[in-house]
């Protein structure tokens, strides 16, 4: 499994696009017919992808873990952004629409995922966080998530979050997941932007159409860095930086959050008299 292992802020600024990248971007999460795991020491967050296009794929236990089931200490959620598919746990099948999550709490059986079509597979994104309490097995639709429309048509960022993993809605130990779409038109995600002193992000942007890219922005709000972001590519985001990004047109993004709290709401805001 490749760790990730990230530079301080302070190194960060010094940083050449290459070494930005190979630091903080995952480009490899989706491989046909394959689980393919990415660590990052970021909140010890663990990274799947999933692709079935033959059989069905176990999630598997990679020794890095050193436990006897992936569940054992840890809950995950699956987000899936391909076609429709099936994700079974322990005894437990879940029929899994696009843009539908399932969590899966601590002390849960193995997993396994399968497409309803080979050809067109079912793409499961796993994120994956220590957990310290179990909490139910549940499957959120999408239309059952908490929807909140953010920006306008001015600012070029009318976007809709949908929160699937958060208190009071299905709980967790500590993650908290969900994804923002942004409306045909608009191109900015999270601008105005803003760092989590208490938490860290994950971003993986989908639905980015070929040819097309996002201009994902991070580090210092006075230290701000491009990593430019392709369909199924996703951006690692320590407290101490912003995670914003502008698109060549509409695209959509989960968001994954581990950390100290799940209060959605505590981040800093950066004034756009502020951010250089
Ligand atoms: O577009 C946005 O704004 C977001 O999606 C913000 C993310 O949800 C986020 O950063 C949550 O902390
Ligand atoms: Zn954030």
């Amino acid at each position: 499994m490749a760790l990730h292992t990230l530079p301080d802020a302070e190194r960060t600024k010094r940083l050449t696009t290459d070494e930005l990248r190979s630091h903080f971007l995952v480009d490899d999460l989706f491989q046909d017919g394959a689980v393919t795991f990415r660590f990052a020491d970021l909140d010890r967050v663990v990274l799947a992808g999933a692709v079935p296009t033959g059989g069905s794929l176990d999630l598997g236990m990679p020794d890095e873990l050193a436990a006897d089931s992936f569940c054992e200490r840890r809950e995950v959620g699956i987000l899936n952004i391909g076609r429709a598919g099936t994700v079974t746990v322990g005894d437990d099948s879940y029929y899994l629409g696009n843009r539908d999550l399932l969590y899966v709490g601590r002390g849960s059986g193995a997993i396994s995922f399968a497409s309803d079509t080979a050809g067109s597979p079912a793409r499961f994104y796993v994120v994956s966080y220590p957990a310290h309490g179990a909490h139910p097995t549940t499957l959120v639709r999408k239309a059952d998530a908490e929807l909140e429309e953010l920006g306008s048509a001015e600012q070029a960022n009318r976007r809709d979050l949908f929160k699937y993993v958060r208190p009071g809605g299905v709980e967790s130990a500590q993650l908290v997941m969900g994804i923002t779409e942004i409306q045909e038109g608009s191109v900015w995600n999270t601008m105005p932007a803003h760092t989590h002193a208490r938490r860290t992000e994950v971003y993986l942007y989908f639905d980015v159409p070929e040819g097309d890219v996002v201009f994902h922005m991070m580090g210092e709000p006075q230290e701000v860095r491009t990593v430019v972001v392709r369909d199924g590519e996703a951006v690692l985001s320590p407290g101490w930086s912003i995670h914003a990004g502008a698109g060549t047109r509409a695209y959509t993004f989960c968001w994954a959050m581990g950390g100290e709290n799940q209060d959605f709401g505590d981040m800093q805001f950066v004034g756009m008299e502020d951010i250089r």
